[in-house]
């Protein structure tokens, strides 16, 4: 039965559905936005009922989220690897390629996530596309930004320096750094483009995630679509 619940809806069922995938004694990387925080409060959930895991969180969002919510934290250090991670998408193709940052968070997001045995991405159709085109946010050092615009306007990119909703200014990540979102236009080749970003000088971590997801769970308005 089709519902009205809209894209929250949407994002929900996805996120739940991979919560339903965590197991007991698992270490799970909890990610950051708003479909990944379906997922967390899940998780937090089954905890109540009894599951015992700990969580790893990609962002201050997500580990203020994971603790009202109840889960066991611990850091990336503190942990001997994770069984599986549940993270949004700004973008994903069917290849399973994906753009991430849309929060900032890609930085830690790509540590937690390419740590994990399993990485199961959560996302509403919106974000399924054939050719990824969006802007790639690349956390940037603050003394180092416009060396790297400059590097990134050499790789044909347009960079813009993301700028913070309600304080005057840049966004500043969790990690104290700044954000370019560089427009390349029709990403035909996300492999190459990964290669070229991430030796720039002064780049922290871009927010392409290639080969890193295997599984996206899109939740539809009744049910959810898996792609590998
Ligand atoms: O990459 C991210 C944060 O850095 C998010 O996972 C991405 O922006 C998707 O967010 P949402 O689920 O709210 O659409």
């Amino acid at each position: 039965m089709k519902t009205t619940d809209g894209t929250d809806g949407q994002k929900r069922r996805a996120g739940e559905r991979a919560a339903e995938a965590v197991e007991d004694g698992d270490v799970v990387g909890l990610g950051t936005g708003s479909t990944a925080a379906h997922a967390i409060r899940a998780i937090g959930d089954a905890v109540d009922a009894g599951l015992d895991v700990r969580g790893v969180p990609t962002s201050f969002d997500a580990r203020r989220l994971a603790r009202d919510a109840g889960i066991p934290l611990r850091s990336l250090n503190e942990v001997d690897g994770i069984d599986l991670a549940i993270d949004g998408a700004d973008r994903i193709d069917r290849d399973c390629t994906a753009i991430k940052g849309g929060g900032a968070a890609h930085a830690r997001e790509k540590v937690v996530d390419a740590a994990a045995d399993r990485f199961v991405v959560v996302a509403d159709p919106s974000k399924v596309v054939d050719t990824l085109s969006h802007p790639v946010p690349v956390e940037v050092l603050p003394d180092a930004y416009t060396a790297v615009e400059r590097a990134v306007a050499a790789l044909d990119g347009e960079p813009t320096l993301r700028r913070a909703e309600a304080k005057d200014g840049p966004v500043i990540t969790d990690n104290g750094n700044l954000v370019l979102d560089c427009a390349f236009g029709r990403i035909d080749d996300p492999t190459g483009l990964a290669r070229r970003l991430s030796p720039v000088p002064g780049v922290v971590e871009h927010g392409l995630f290639v080969g890193l997801v295997d599984t996206a769970y899109v939740g539809t308005d009744d049910g959810v679509k898996r792609l590998e």
